[in-house]
């Protein structure tokens, strides 16, 4: 297939040019549909289908495949497989566009980008498609290959999630992956209050109304705020909620000394800054250079003096700081993400058991280093994106295993919120809860 840019006007294509960029390399889905749009300026209408395409062939892989598979002889070439996935995806699953233009549209796109078999075949499957329906998911008689294949999330996560859940709410985690994610953003309180952004916003034309749980959040039906006048001026921070939630566990208060240690792209240091009015130490510590900069260029905008960054592995900070010379310390792990697969439906089909394994270990010792660097008396937050019971509670374990003088804190900033419910003392957030994205939040005492 050859090289081409990714916009030339035509929505299914460029859907098709995302999702091979996303296969070949690596790409993170919402990274690569941001930019698409900002670059070639795509209008709003085209943006919405770009989206809907995209993610929607991307989070029903697997259930588009079993749809596939009966009318596929020999092998397809990958580009060529993506192609009739997106086409099976629109008859299927949208019913506003006629299943006959899907058809021209794909034959189309095949003889622009494949040599002069392809467009025949790419014709002879769909017109099959569309002539003998597509197989039925309930007539998979085993349990988990029908859930796997019926919410396209691969057997061994599904086989997982009901051990760690059981089956009913592992169903439910699947299913509501593949929903749309929503947007939320924290209203920076140095500049002003929830309705001052709600007021700032709709003077753009932007409605947005209060968020779901967390008081210093707004939400928008709409879609993405990131390019308002209120966003360029410092007055939001795109976050979900779920995210903000490691951030009042930490319960800081003006003065203390604070280390983040896993910060960028800064999203909770600069929560973390907000809380204290800006005053006292923020020391944000990331492992990659580059991204150092995402922190430093949040901060300026948000107009947050306190935050120092530096780049490093935070494992070895003990080489850096004294022994317990920090009031609070957060650890926003790096983990498996499996609570934000609603953001990036790629996760679900590229992480593995053994990756989850690697990342344990790597957890594990961040919190050692926590543990270390903390004062007596101090609070260290271990949050995840994850719903994963090794990531999360298990970790949680082992590290009260091997500290007899640390305890667990009730969370009691949490108790005013109805919908985050805590279980002995652990706040598991799971997507279906609130519609946040899925999260974990523990904090410690050191005695
Ligand atoms: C979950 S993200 C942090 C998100 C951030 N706290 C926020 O709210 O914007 C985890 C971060 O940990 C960083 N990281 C991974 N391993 C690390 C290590 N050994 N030391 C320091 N940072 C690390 C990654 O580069 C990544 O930016």
């Amino acid at each position: 297939m050859n090289k081409k840019k990714i916009w030339n006007g035509n929505v299914r294509d460029a859907a098709l040019s995302i999702l091979l960029e996303i296969h070949e390399n690596q790409a993170y889905s919402n990274l690569l549909l941001n930019r698409t749009i900002k670059k070639y300026n795509i209008d709003s209408k085209d943006r919405g289908l770009l989206t809907e395409l995209t993610y929607g062939t991307l989070q029903h892989r697997i259930t588009l495949d079993y749809y596939l598979e009966p009318f596929v002889r020999g092998k397809l070439d990958h580009w060529v497989r993506e192609l009739l996935r997106l086409s099976i995806y629109q008859i299927v699953y949208l019913t506003k566009i006629p299943p006959h233009a899907v058809v021209h549209e794909a034959v189309e796109i095949a003889k622009r980008r494949g040599h002069k078999r392809i467009a025949p075949t790419v014709n002879g499957i769909l017109r099959s498609v569309l002539r003998e329906g597509v197989r039925p998911i309930e007539e998979i008689t085993d349990e988990v290959e029908r859930m796997s294949i019926e919410t396209s999330h691969p057997t061994w996560l599904i086989r997982r999630w009901i051990e760690q859940y059981g089956r009913d709410e592992a169903l439910a985690m699947a299913h509501e992956n593949n929903h749309p994610a929503r947007m939320t953003a924290r209203v920076n309180t140095l500049k002003g209050n929830v309705p001052d952004a709600i007021a700032a916003l709709a003077r753009e034309g932007v409605e947005v109304k209060k968020g779901e749980i967390i008081p210093e959040s707004i939400q928008s039906p709409s879609g993405s705020l990131a390019n308002t006048e209120a966003y360029t001026n410092g007055l939001l921070s795109i976050q979900d909620e779920s995210s903000m939630l490691p951030v009042l566990a930490l319960d800081v208060r003006p003065d203390m000394k604070v280390l983040d240690m896993c910060a960028a792209p800064g999203g909770k240091t600069t929560f973390i800054a907000e809380k204290m009015g800006d005053r006292g130490e923020i020391y944000a510590h990331d492992l990659h250079d580059h991204k150092l900069t995402l922190i430093e260029s949040n901060a300026k905008r948000l107009g947050i003096q306190s935050i120092h960054t530096k780049s490093g592995d935070s494992r070895k900070l003990d080489e850096v700081y004294e022994p317990e010379s920090f009031d609070r310390i957060l650890v926003d792990a790096p983990c498996s993400g499996l609570g934000v697969i609603r953001r990036k439906p790629e996760i679900k089909y590229n992480k593995t058991e053994k990756d989850i394994h690697a990342l344990t270990t790597i957890q594990e010792e961040l919190l050692e280093t926590a543990y270390r660097l903390v004062k007596r008396g101090g609070v260290v937050v271990y949050s995840t994106c994850t719903v994963d019971y090794d990531e999360n509670e298990g970790m949680v374990q082992k590290f009260l295993a091997k500290h007899d003088d640390v305890s667990l804190l009730p969370l009691e900033t949490f108790k005013e919120i109805e919908a985050v419910k805590v279980n002995n003392h652990l706040l598991q957030v799971l997507p279906q809860h609130f519609g946040g994205d899925g999260f974990f939040v523990a904090a410690f005492e050191k005695k």
